[in-house]
């Protein structure tokens, strides 16, 4: 896929840093790493999973010795499981032993398994280090960008962590060619998610490029990819922190992680549970006075993309209602969901009844029943 180069700022003042998106950047990454000031003479870790690692590990090293660089590399098994504080704790192991000091940067070559446990290693060790992105998944155009960096523990997602934003995003848009079909429809939904959070059009041109972008079409891939990132810079440059309007970007997620953390980590893909976390949204959101269509609208939207929209039977409510009480966005005593209003536009909501999510549970078990 070849491609001119694009670049997006997240603006965070002096941490302020570039979203470089475009074809070819592993062959050109050491000349974007001097860009942004990472010093040649401390040693770099490249972080990446067993899927990644026979694709692009070799190219990425190669291209940063040559460039100057010292690289070590540490290979974690593929898989949401590898969210965890053993597998980070081994990377630890192996920082201290490859003698990463403080100017040494750690690269995440991957998804968002690697970009989130690589980030929480970089956010810690010593206190902090530089961190550099360089995503291969498309769901990846959302986990790269906003410094979110954490871990699972079994009881829920994403529950050890720290924001640590990266020093640069390096999107080369090649990689993508090679993901498997599921793992291209489940980075579609948080696509998808950017629309329906923040704009009406960007969704409806989702929803009618549905088929080329499940098809890999350079063209449409690549503008949803920088909408997509565009989106998320901006709403992470006006709250990095989440004590408000970042919380939006959560929308699906309620439900979603806590499909995960049930089934278990990696049954449901991220981007899979999250279809059906925004498609119990969106039954809330009109039956809260949303627009007319809202509900039917985002099935159509998510079923163009191939997403699953509906809960398998035996999946345990009263396991997701605890699952949910764990949620980060849970304060004082009050469940917090981010709820569509209109297709493009959602509200944050701490007013939402139990048993309202309950019922909803069902309702979307009793869809899959039917069909
Ligand atoms: N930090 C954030 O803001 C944020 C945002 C969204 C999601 N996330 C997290 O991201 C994770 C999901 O990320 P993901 O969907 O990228 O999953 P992933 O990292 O597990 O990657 C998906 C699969 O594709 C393989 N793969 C990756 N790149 C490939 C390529 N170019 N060619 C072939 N195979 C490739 C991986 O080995 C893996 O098997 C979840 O843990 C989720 O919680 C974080
Ligand atoms: O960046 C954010 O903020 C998001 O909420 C993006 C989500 O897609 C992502 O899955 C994130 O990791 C969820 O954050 P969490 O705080 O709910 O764990
Ligand atoms: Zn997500």
């Amino acid at each position: 896929m070849s491609t001119e180069t694009t670049t997006l700022t997240v603006e965070l003042g002096e941490r302020s840093y570039p979203i470089v998106i475009g074809g070819g950047l592993l062959d050109s990454a050491a000349e974007h790493l001097r860009a942004v000031g990472v010093p040649d003479k401390s040693p770099l870790m490249i972080v990446t999973d067993d899927n990644v690692a026979p694709l692009y590990l070799e190219k990425l090293e190669s291209e940063l010795t040559n460039g100057g660089y010292r690289v070590v590399s540490a290979v974690v098994p593929a898989g949401e499981a590898t969210k965890s504080l053993t597998v980070y704790n081994d990377l630890i192991t192996q920082a201290i032993e490859a003698g990463l000091d403080r100017s040494s940067a750690i690269l995440a070559l991957g998804g968002g398994v690697v970009g989130d446990l690589a980030g929480y290693v970089a956010g810690t060790y010593m206190r902090g280090i530089r961190f550099i992105q360089v995503p291969t998944t498309i769901l990846a155009h959302d986990s790269s960008v906003g410094g979110k960096v954490a871990v699972n523990h079994p009881l829920a997602k994403n529950m050890i962590g720290v924001f640590h934003q990266p020093e640069l995003v390096l999107y080369d848009v090649d990689t993508l060619s090679t993901l498997p079909p599921r793992e291209v429809r489940a980075g579609l939904s948080e696509m998808v998610k950017h629309g329906l959070i923040w704009d009406r059009a960007f969704a409806g041109w989702c929803w009618d490029n549905a088929p080329r972008l499940l098809a890999l079409d350079p063209e449409a891939l690549i503008y949803g990819l920088e909408k997509g990132c565009a989106i998320k810079a901006q709403i992470v440059s006006r709250d990095e922190r989440e004590n408000d309007l970042r919380a939006i970007l959560n929308l699906g997620h309620t439900l979603g992680h806590a499909i995960e953390a049930v089934a278990g980590y990696g049954r449901f893909l991220h981007g899979e549970a999250i279809a059906v976390g925004m498609a119990a949204a969106a039954l809330l959101g009109e039956e809260r006075g949303g627009e007319t269509g809202l509900y039917g609208e985002t099935m159509l939207m998510l079923r163009a993309l191939e997403l699953p929209v509906t809960l398998p039977e035996d999946m345990d409510t009263e396991a997701l209602m605890s699952a949910m009480q764990r949620d980060k966005k849970f304060r004082e005593g009050k469940m917090v969901y981010i709820v569509p209003t209109e297709i493009g536009r959602v509200e944050i909501a701490n007013d939402v009844e139990a048993d309202a999510i309950r019922d909803i549970i069902e309702r979307l078990k009793e869809k899959e029943e039917s069909s």
